[in-house]
């Protein structure tokens, strides 16, 4: 997930480097790229990114536009600004998914998750992007009965990035870039 408006940080978040210079958007497809997964693809207007059908509707608006131009059964999805999730993880997702899925929950935060695409799921994410249902990804785990893997407060993993004090406290070493 790469798009929304990025609008606490000001700027592009998918495009902030990490030390060493790599992007959290090159950060997050290399990661997916090593797991044994089908295909990847980046939700936003990216190059080679999948852009929201219908903008401003969350990442489930994003999810929507995804899933209706590839053919899959089932997604993990990631979200760009959590740059220190790692492969175990993700591979425990995989793992621990039953038939319904099965997401990381933190807070009141539900990312990353794993998801088949039942016919639930779709008809959820179109009301969703018809304006006619709960946005958030919560609602639609709960929805479907997803197992929810609690995650303990002190894992840094789970620290996403959205403001610029948030990015400068976790990478002084970086110079906040001003534009995008
Ligand atoms: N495709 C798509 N992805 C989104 C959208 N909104 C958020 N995301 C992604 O979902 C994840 C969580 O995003 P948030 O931090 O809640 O929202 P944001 O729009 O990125 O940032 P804020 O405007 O500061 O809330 C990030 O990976 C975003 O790139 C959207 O409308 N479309």
């Amino acid at each position: 997930m790469a798009g929304g408006r990025s609008s606490r940080m000001g700027r592009d978040k998918s495009r902030l480097p990490l030390p060493g210079g790599e992007l959290f958007l090159e950060r997050a497809i290399g990661l997916l790229r090593a797991l044994p997964l089908a295909e990847v693809f980046v939700s936003g207007n990216h190059a080679d990114g999948i852009p929201d059908l219908i903008p401003g509707r969350g990442p489930l608006g994003g999810l929507y536009s995804v899933t209706s131009v590839i053919d899959t059964g089932a997604v993990l999805v990631i979200p760009v600004d959590m740059p220190l999730l790692n492969a175990e993880l993700l591979t425990r997702l995989l793992r621990e998914g039953e038939s319904s899925g099965c997401a990381c929950y933190f807070g009141d935060f539900y990312f990353p998750f794993w998801l088949p695409l039942s016919s639930e799921v779709r008809v959820f994410l179109r009301a969703v992007v018809e304006g006619r249902g709960p946005r958030s990804v919560g609602a639609l785990l709960r929805h479907v009965g997803a197992r929810q893997l609690p995650m303990p407060a002190c894992q840094q993993v789970f620290n996403n990035i959205n403001t610029p004090a948030e990015y400068t406290a976790n990478y002084p070493q970086v110079n906040y870039p001003k534009a995008n």
